[in-house]
């Protein structure tokens, strides 16, 4: 492990650097409390420990675990163990210095057996805690895409267009937000299964991933439903970048098993205007869609 010790009495330093060294871990020194604060700062993630004398000059221990803590206090994943060290063993010392962010206190003088057994412990607490942050972070990527075409799913599409309905309107800019639609989708299961359909599906989502533009936003937002968002767009170019991806789409034959197979879709397109939130600008589009099935599909509506 890569442990910081920040300690102003070299001949502890020198103890500590000898233990942990012995111990297989990479060791660097700083000898007060501000030095603590500033490399941990500047380098958060070079860090799995910190070692921590509590009486120190310039800025004691209690004062830089308490910044260091600050630092991440809104994201309790980001968190790195602190061992404090100090030649007191008053309880209030104790008490202080866990309240201020320490997870363990040791009493000097150092002894050996005692550090390797509070690391070995402290350790255990990390990798369980790093098993649950990447077990959390699994479960929000599940949680926000699409399993089939790995897409931004309904809901992480609806949580980014919120965002960019926000900005249109602080910022008074364009914005528009189109559905694509595949035609007669259930043909293709009925006709060549629906293991067809699903790939179908994955290689709609990776076309039009492929014909992305910088900044547009996609995702499946129902079963053979596609959305897209468009910030900085007006209405009219709007309409011309969705009437694209629908050639993107219709233009090229789909391949199943070796054979060619045409795959149309329908798009509405609604723009944003001051007031309409991100449910009502799908809505818009899904009723723009709905015109465009109605005349005949493979073809691009937009509402007015
Ligand atoms: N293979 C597959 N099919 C799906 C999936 N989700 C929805 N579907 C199918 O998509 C089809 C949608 O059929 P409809 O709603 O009748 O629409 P459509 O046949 O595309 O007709 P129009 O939209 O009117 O052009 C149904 O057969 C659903 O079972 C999926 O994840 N995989």
């Amino acid at each position: 492990m890569n442990i910081l010790i920040a300690e102003d009495t070299q001949s502890d330093r020198l103890l500590l650097r000898f233990y942990l060294e012995k111990l297989g871990h990479t060791v660097t020194e700083v000898v007060n409390g501000e030095e603590l604060f500033n490399t941990v700062k500047d380098g958060y993630d070079d860090w799995d420990f910190l070692i921590v004398d509590l009486n120190m000059p310039v800025m004691t221990g209690e004062q830089a675990a308490r910044e260091i803590r600050a630092l991440h206090s809104d994201s309790p994943e980001d968190w790195i163990p602190i061992i404090f060290l100090s030649g007191s063993d008053n309880d209030a010392d104790i008490e202080r210095c866990i309240e201020a962010g320490a997870d363990d206190y040791l009493v000097k003088p150092i002894q050996h057996k005692v550090l390797a057994a509070k690391l070995m412990a402290m350790a255990r607490i990390v990798a369980m805690r790093n098993k649950l942050v990447g077990m959390n972070k699994r479960l929000e990527a599940l949680s926000t895409t699409d399993y089939l075409t790995t897409l931004p799913n309904r809901r992480a599409f609806e949580t980014s267009l919120k965002e960019e309905v926000a900005k249109a309107s602080r910022y008074q800019q364009s914005l528009s937000v189109a559905v694509l639609d595949i035609d007669h989708f259930k043909n293709i299961n009925d006709q060549y299964g629906h293991h067809a359909g699903d790939e179908i599906l994955q290689q709609v989502a990776e076309r039009l991933q492929e014909g992305l533009r910088g900044g547009d936003v996609i995702g499946r937002i129902g079963g053979e439903e596609f959305a897209l968002c468009l910030p900085h767009t007006e209405s009219k170019d709007a309409f011309r970048a969705c009437d694209r991806y629908r050639e993107v789409i219709s233009g090229m034959p789909f391949h199943y098993n070796g054979a060619p197979l045409t795959v149309t879709v329908s798009v509405g397109v609604a723009a944003y205007r001051e007031g309409v939130t991100q449910l009502d600008l799908i809505k818009l589009a899904d009723s723009a869609l709905y015109d465009a099935k109605r005349a005949g599909r493979n073809c691009t509506v937009e509402r007015d």
